[in-house]
């Protein structure tokens, strides 16, 4: 393989371990992939059009992102210093902050889109 081949299989590895560590050691992580596997499941059940799945593929993927980087910075404070110390307090709560906007989001999506279908199937 080519030096710049194999610098790009090398990243996209590194990538690939990232994800799989955070879903071994991230209880919040893995909550928010069962999450997502509840959302498709749905998804394909109601038959939600192609642009719905737009927004649920969206809301999900921006929950993981913050998720992995709220992971990396925890992980770059606490590398950093163990200590408790005002800035790292602010630092993390920040990242945390970061999933909880994109939490909410993804609740919104799963309510528009989801919920009139449902709705329809249970209550009409
Ligand atoms: N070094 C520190 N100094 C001050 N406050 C801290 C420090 N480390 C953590 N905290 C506070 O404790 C909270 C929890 O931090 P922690 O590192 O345990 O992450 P967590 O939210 O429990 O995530 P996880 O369960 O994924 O480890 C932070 O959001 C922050 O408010």
């Amino acid at each position: 393989m080519s030096g710049w081949r194999s610098r790009e299989a090398r990243a996209f590895r590194s990538a690939w371990a990232g994800l799989a560590e955070a879903l071994r050691t991230e209880r919040h992580f893995r909550f928010h992939a069962a999450a997502a596997a509840i959302v498709v499941g749905l998804g394909l059940w109601l038959d939600v059009s192609r642009q719905d799945w737009l927004w649920l593929l969206l809301a999900i993927a921006g929950v993981w992102a913050a998720e992995l980087i709220n992971t990396a910075v925890e992980r770059a404070v606490d590398r950093i210093s163990t200590d408790v110390h005002p800035l790292a307090k602010s630092a993390k709560d920040s990242a945390a902050g970061a999933v909880l906007v994109t939490a909410m989001f993804a609740v919104a999506v799963g309510a528009f889109v989801l919920g009139p279908p449902l709705w329809r199937m249970f209550f009409q």
